[in-house]
């Protein structure tokens, strides 16, 4: 016996890409169904290799269903995640809106799978940032050998991470560029993203940072270790799909270089691709459609006593969203559920 598994938000990029990992991975599926907004209805998606029809969440009924993956943003998440879960379906959602609550967990399945244990408290439970996931899986078998005290992290974040929109914005951009008469605007980022970088992710805050930003440092307190010291600067680039991170760590005791690269090439959900030659690292679209979260150009940072340098890169509709969220999925069902 298998899960009656929801997909909502399954017209745009994270949803989509929901469908194709549940099929990829096997999940033990006995019904599944497809929803977005009402435009979309009977809009077909594919899981595997049969296609659904996409239903209406408006009068969907969650009533009888095992799990409902969630990516539609705050605003509809605050009016629908609330009926999922009180008709018994759990929530597993994408979203921001749940995040930071104290009775609701922050999972990431290779950092911290006890935390799904707290799931019947609200029936929910939350999905992280796309650029904190692929940050904790890295960070967290490091902090287990030498604990981490600080962590200095610039992203290079693409498109994909701001919806279809952000994608259509960047290709149409792009083409406006060469074909007089197509020039397109800046309409969904804040300036020109076509041949350029924006250091501008979700909305300011009073201290002059980021949303984005504070998500990562707000993120991985309470995934890795509230004592971790933070800070970001999270930047969009002319990328389709695949988020980047330079991250420069400083660590309590001395880890040596090799001896960081062994722990990672043994940590679970990561791949090392290093070796100081040409081509010898990982760069976004080489992720694409992976599972890893790829780190390269591990190095000593010798300007401090114990630090450390590394580059992180990893699908950020999978890792990022997707692919969390059905190993969140599985780590429930295995834990807690025991269907299947
Ligand atoms: N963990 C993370 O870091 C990430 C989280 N996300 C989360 O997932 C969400 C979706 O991202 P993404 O797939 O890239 O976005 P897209 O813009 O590609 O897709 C949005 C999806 O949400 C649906 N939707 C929007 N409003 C409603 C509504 N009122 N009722 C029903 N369905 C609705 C859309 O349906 P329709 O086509 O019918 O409009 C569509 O299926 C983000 O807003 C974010 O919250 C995304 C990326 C990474
Ligand atoms: N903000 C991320 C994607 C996203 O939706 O993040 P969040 O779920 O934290 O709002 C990006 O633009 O790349």
């Amino acid at each position: 016996m298998g899960y009656k598994v929801v997909v909502v938000g399954a017209t745009g990029n994270v949803g989509r890409e929901m469908l194709n990992i549940l099929a990829e991975r096997q999940f033990p599926v006995d019904e599944i169904a497809a929803l977005a907004s009402r435009k979309s209805l009977g809009t077909e998606v594919s899981f595997g290799e049969t296609t659904l029809k996409t239903k209406d969440l408006d009068t969907f009924d969650f009533a009888g269903w095992d799990i409902a993956l969630f990516a539609i943003g705050s605003g509809p998440t605050k009016t629908y995640a609330p009926k999922a879960a009180a008709a018994g379906c759990v929530v597993i959602d994408n979203s921001s809106l749940y995040r930071y609550e104290p009775d609701i967990p922050l999972v990431v399945p290779e950092v911290n799978p006890e935390a799904v244990d707290g799931y019947a408290k609200r029936n929910i439970i939350a999905n992280p940032n796309c650029s904190t996931a692929q940050m904790v899986v890295a960070l967290k078998p490091l902090h287990d050998r030498a604990r981490i005290k600080r962590v200095v992290v610039s992203t290079y974040q693409s498109v994909s991470g701001a919806g279809k929109e952000g994608m259509d914005e960047l290709w149409d951009q792009t083409k406006g560029m060469y074909v007089p008469g197509q020039e397109k605007a800046p309409e969904k980022f804040t300036k020109q993203i076509a041949f350029n970088v924006i250091p501008h992710i979700d909305v300011f805050m009073e201290d002059g940072s980021t949303k984005e930003e504070w998500k990562m440092v707000a993120e991985t307190k309470k995934i890795v270790d509230p004592k971790i010291k933070l800070t970001a600067t999270c930047v969009r680039v002319p990328v389709f799909v695949g988020h980047s991170e330079a991250i420069n760590i400083e660590f309590e005791e001395f880890l040596d270089e090799d001896e960081a690269r062994d722990i990672l090439r043994e940590a679970p959900g990561v791949m090392v691709v290093d070796k100081r030659e040409d081509g010898g690292y990982v760069t976004p679209v080489e992720c694409v459609g992976d599972f890893a979260t790829f780190i390269s150009r591990v190095r000593q940072d010798s300007t401090i006593d114990n630090g450390l340098n590394l580059w992180c890169v990893s699908d950020n509709l999978r890792k990022g969203a997707a692919l969390n969220a059905v190993q969140i999925a599985e780590t429930l069902g295995k834990r807690c559920l025991n269907k299947g």
